[in-house]
């Protein structure tokens, strides 16, 4: 049984003709957004929020309507994934490096819908490290600064698909930082156990060249959590 698939597809069918709808970005919001595509065929209607560029081919694939998220907001509700999910439905996202965009979206919306297999449920967050997004100029400086905050942060690195065969530059296999749909640049930071998501959250974004950290609080008030003993749903 596909968790995420089943996670994903249970949070679509939330979805009801004439909502305005966030389309989250990951390996189990690709299901939502798929359940989604396929009701739009047998009849809904809504329109759609991409919250990263991947997700907008997708949708566009999908036939699914987009708008810019200031024509459209507030949305009715985002389904998004997410990388850890604790008691409270606090988050950690962006793992795949949409957490800007994510945030603004989900911000935009009257609710959040967070889907996942029951693997991402923990007690506290941290065992995740925190993606944090920075703008490229001076980052080793505003690294220094995350790292002062009490972690390890590295800068997350993406492996070359072909090179320059003349100067052997991004030659494949070779690494060059991760860049987001933003042009920003992520530090993944390691914070161990967090015992205040929501102070490291405010301490962090406070940073110069912080963009925005994925930690997600108080922003999710449902969880669509698929396992293999079934689908659970938790509330705040
Ligand atoms: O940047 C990526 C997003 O925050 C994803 O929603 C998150 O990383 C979860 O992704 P997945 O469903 O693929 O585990």
């Amino acid at each position: 049984m596909d968790l995420k698939k089943l996670a994903g597809e249970q949070a679509a069918n939330m979805v009801e003709s004439g909502m305005k709808v966030g389309l989250g970005t990951g390996s189990t919001a690709y299901w939502a957004v798929m359940r989604l595509g396929e009701r739009m065929r047998e009849g809904l209607d809504i329109v759609g929020v991409p919250t990263s560029e991947a997700t907008k081919q997708l949708a566009i694939k999908l036939g699914i309507p987009l708008a810019e998220l200031s024509t459209l907001e507030p949305l009715d509700l985002t389904i998004d994934g997410a990388d850890e999910i604790n008691p409270d439905l606090n988050l950690i996202k962006g793992g795949g490096g949409a957490l800007f965009r994510e945030k603004m979206v989900a911000a935009a919306s009257r609710k959040l819908i967070v889907v996942a297999d029951e693997s991402k449920v923990v007690e506290r967050l941290g065992a995740f490290t925190v993606p944090v997004e920075v703008v490229p100029y001076g980052w080793e400086s505003t690294a220094k600064r995350v790292a002062a905050a009490g972690c390890v942060p590295k800068l997350r690195l993406v492996k070359a698909a072909a090179g320059n065969a003349d100067t052997g530059a991004g030659a494949p296999g070779a690494e060059s930082a991760f860049v987001t749909d933003n042009g920003n640049y992520i530090l993944d930071c390691d914070f161990g156990l967090i015992e205040d998501p929501e102070r490291l959250e405010a301490q962090i974004n406070a940073i110069l060249g912080v963009v925005e950290t994925g930690l997600f609080i108080g922003m999710a008030e449902l969880a669509v959590i698929a396992a293999q003993s079934g689908v659970r749903t938790l509330t705040r």
